[in-house]
């Protein structure tokens, strides 16, 4: 009996360690916070189910053709634009030259109209003159011949005044002389128009402008970007010619640009068009080797035949300092005509006279601002007028 209590108390010592190892590990354990469910989990079951996909017919089964998947098209090329016609874009501009009008227009109509023209008052209409960088000369002779005519006049009225001065400004700009470009082919030969000047005059823009005007007066025009120096001109050039249907030949960055320019004049004697602009870098007049550069890009034009025109790209707001640049390159390049960029941004408009003075060439064309047509061929009475704030009819000198 006493056998049989000890192997049923050790039976109820087993049963009773099996059941707390079962527990205490349960006890023991933290349990975990709840992960949170992600968007998608969160979203009924439902939802997510994909929309039934149906299988497209087959042509096979069904005999009806499918039809393939639509050709998405490149966007329309912008517009050719039409440049505005060039005849009267002088007068349209007149207000850009507000800054010199304050010069010429006020102040030397202003003191022209004083009771007594005294020597302190023609002292103050030199310096006048010589302040809006008409050049010493030049302004001497405008004011001897002022003075002269005042006096053989006597009394004078506003109207008279502003009639005698406008003529001795429309004489000092010499209107004798020929201001047409010569971009007009020959037989089988392209015009070629050389664009040179210094650093950042406004050249690259200003073949932009010209290829304007030129195509505006019924040419076909070609541009060569023989700016290999810096980067984004012939970029620029590119931009300028496509907007208006113009070709651009560019080379390689960094290439010879005697080679671009060569390579231009022989695409456009290829392609008949009617004239070649060739665009130039920047160069200073005091660098011989880029000077020599230019003179290499002119002699290698010339192997397809005389250079029509070179048109030299100055800043009228670098005043006097600008003449001796461009003396230096007439002596390297033959320039055959003044492009004077940057009018509406200067009261010294009188430069336009001290150029043609200093360098015997004329003014073909001014820049009066940075839009597109803001080029204007110029013309003396009516640079005058402008000037001068004179109506361009009311004008009887
Ligand atoms: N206000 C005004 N700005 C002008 C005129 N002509 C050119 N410019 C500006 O002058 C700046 C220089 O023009 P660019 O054509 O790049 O000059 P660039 O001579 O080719 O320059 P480089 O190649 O560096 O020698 C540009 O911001 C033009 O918009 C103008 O008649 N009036």
């Amino acid at each position: 009996m006493k056998e049989y209590l000890l192997v049923v108390l050790a039976l109820l010592g087993v049963l009773i360690l099996g059941g707390l190892s079962l527990v205490v590990p349960r006890l023991r354990r933290r349990p975990e916070p709840p992960t949170p469910k992600t968007e998608v989990e969160a979203r009924p079951e439902e939802e997510l189910k994909a929309p039934p996909v149906e299988a497209p017919p087959s042509e096979v089964s069904t005999g009806i053709l499918v039809e393939p998947p639509p050709v998405i098209e490149a966007p329309p090329a912008p517009p050719i634009e039409v440049p505005e016609p060039t005849a009267g874009r002088l007068v349209r501009l007149r207000s850009r030259l507000s800054r010199s009008q304050n010069v010429f227009g006020k102040g030397l109509l202003g003191l022209l109209s004083r009771d007594h023209l005294d020597e302190d008052t023609w002292e103050e209409i030199e310096d006048s003159l010589i302040t809006a960088d008409v050049g010493i000369d030049a302004t001497r002779e405008i004011v001897d011949r002022l003075r002269e005519r005042t006096r053989v006049l006597g009394t004078r009225s506003v109207g008279e005044l502003r009639a005698l001065l406008a003529a001795e400004l429309v004489n000092a700009l010499d209107p004798t002389l020929d201001r047409s470009l010569n971009a007009d082919p020959k037989v089988g030969m392209p015009a070629v128009l050389l664009v040179v000047g210094v650093n950042g005059a406004g050249k690259t823009t200003t073949c932009g402008k010209i290829a304007r005007v030129l195509i505006a007066d019924g040419h076909t025009v070609l541009l060569g970007a023989a700016d290999t120096f810096r980067a984004a001109a012939a970029d620029q050039l590119e931009t300028w010619g496509g907007r208006v249907g113009a070709e651009t030949v560019r080379g390689p960055e960094a290439a010879d640009p005697a080679s671009v320019a060569f390579d231009a004049v022989k695409r456009g004697i290829d392609t008949s068009v009617d004239t070649v602009l060739v665009d130039t870098a920047g160069r200073l007049q005091n660098k011989v080797g880029l000077m020599d550069e230019l003179g290499k890009v002119k002699r290698v034009v010339e192997k397809h035949g005389p250079i029509d025109e070179t048109l030299l790209v100055l800043d009228a707001t670098t005043g006097q300092n600008g003449l001796e640049q461009a003396r230096v390159f007439t002596e390297v390049v033959n320039v055959t005509g003044v492009v004077l960029t940057k009018l509406d941004g200067t009261a010294k408009g009188g430069i336009v006279i001290a150029v043609q003075r200093k360098l015997g060439i004329p003014v073909k064309l001014v820049g009066l601002g940075e839009g597109p047509d803001d080029l204007a061929p110029f013309d003396p009475a009516q640079f005058v007028d402008a000037l001068l704030g004179t109506e361009p009819l009311a004008r009887g000198a």
